[in-house]
């Protein structure tokens, strides 16, 4: 049986494009004759029961806007079981079958037991975080990307005119994407990410030769998933003497306005997901793959780690010599 409503929420950390993909999940249902209907506050919101119809008109004047119009939560009470069937049975007493979640790994743990109580769902990846896998980009990583780029340019200027180094910390609660892509985007000296295992001694030796081969200041990124910036500068002025400035990009990373890039995968992977609901679809993760929109079992997506690209890494090291 086809679904004839279906619901979208935005959970767990919000990101960039939310809104994007809200506006698509609900234009593509009613271009598709679904009734469409909104949870307030993620999976906080399916247990209080904050549901309300939308129509086109709801998610006018969004595309262009970060945060979530939807809001978010962080929600204990949905990680036990009596939780998720208060949630499913407030969709099931209107009717709906089916759930778009727009959030990142913990939020994808919560569709997947959603699926199992019998409601339709489907995840689409919204997390500045990009650590979900089978999909190459996540919604709001461009955007974080570019801000945290955006503030090493920044840095450089002030670094450069006082021979300084500068530690930047960046989000990525066990992840070190947003400091990979960042890194390497920015000519960063040294990256450091939960994923690869590296020896302070060495990156502070490493300073020490290139300020010899006349390299007068280096950025250091570490994404907070390995530890606080504060203490990688605090070990490097122990060893060197050199006393790097810290910079802590924080919550910053996930505001403003969504790239273009974030706003075409968000559209994109909203409408995918209805379409896909339509067809029959269920407990799957929407993704975006060498540019091919693909499904994956929700149940694979939460128990898969995702690749580190060692390649681009190594790169980063190479071209920052
Ligand atoms: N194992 C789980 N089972 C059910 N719900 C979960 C589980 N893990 C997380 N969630 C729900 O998803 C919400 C968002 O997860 P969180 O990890 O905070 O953010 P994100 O989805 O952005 O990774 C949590 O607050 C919780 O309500
Ligand atoms: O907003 P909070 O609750 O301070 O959480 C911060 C965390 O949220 C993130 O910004 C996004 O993570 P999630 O997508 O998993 O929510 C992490 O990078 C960071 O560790
Ligand atoms: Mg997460």
């Amino acid at each position: 049986m086809t679904v004839k409503k279906i619901a979208v929420l935005t959970s767990g950390g919000d990101s960039q494009g939310m809104n994007a993909a809200v506006r698509a999940v609900v234009r593509s249902g009613l271009f598709h004759g679904l009734e469409v209907f909104a949870v307030q506050r993620g999976y906080a919101g399916l247990i209080n029961d904050d549901i309300r119809p939308m129509d086109l008109r709801s998610v006018g004047d969004i595309i262009q806007r970060g945060g979530t119009i939807l809001q978010t939560a962080r929600c204990k009470e949905f990680m036990t079981p009596e939780g998720q069937q208060i949630g499913a049975d407030n969709l099931r007493k209107r009717g709906i079958d089916g759930l778009v979640v727009i959030g990142g790994d913990g939020s994808y743990q919560g569709a997947n037991k959603l699926n199992k109580l019998g409601i339709n769902t489907m995840g689409l990846p919204g997390t500045i975080d990009n650590d979900i896998p089978f999909t190459d980009f996540t919604i709001g990583f461009d955007t974080a990307v570019s801000i945290v780029v955006d503030a090493i340019n920044k840095l450089r200027d002030t670094m450069s005119s006082h021979e300084r180094s500068s530690v930047v910390e960046v989000m990525g609660r066990h992840c070190g994407e947003i400091a990979l892509y960042a890194g390497l985007a920015s000519g960063a000296e040294t990256i450091l990410v939960p994923e690869v295992p590296f020896d302070l001694t060495e990156v502070s030796q490493r300073m020490v030769d290139n300020f010899n081969l006349g390299k007068r200041h280096s950025i250091i990124l570490v994404a907070e998933g390995v530890c606080k910036g504060e203490d990688i500068a605090a070990e490097i002025t122990k060893n060197t003497g050199i006393e790097p400035r810290v910079t802590v990009l924080g919550h910053i990373q996930r505001g403003g306005a969504p790239t273009h890039n974030d706003r075409i995968l968000a559209s994109s992977l909203g409408d995918f997901a209805v379409r896909k609901l339509i067809e029959g679809e269920s407990g799957k993760g929407c993704g975006i793959i060498k540019g091919e929109l693909v499904l994956t079992d929700i149940d694979k997506v939460v128990n898969t780690k995702r690749e580190f690209n060692m390649e681009l890494y190594e790169l980063a090291k190479r071209l920052s010599q």
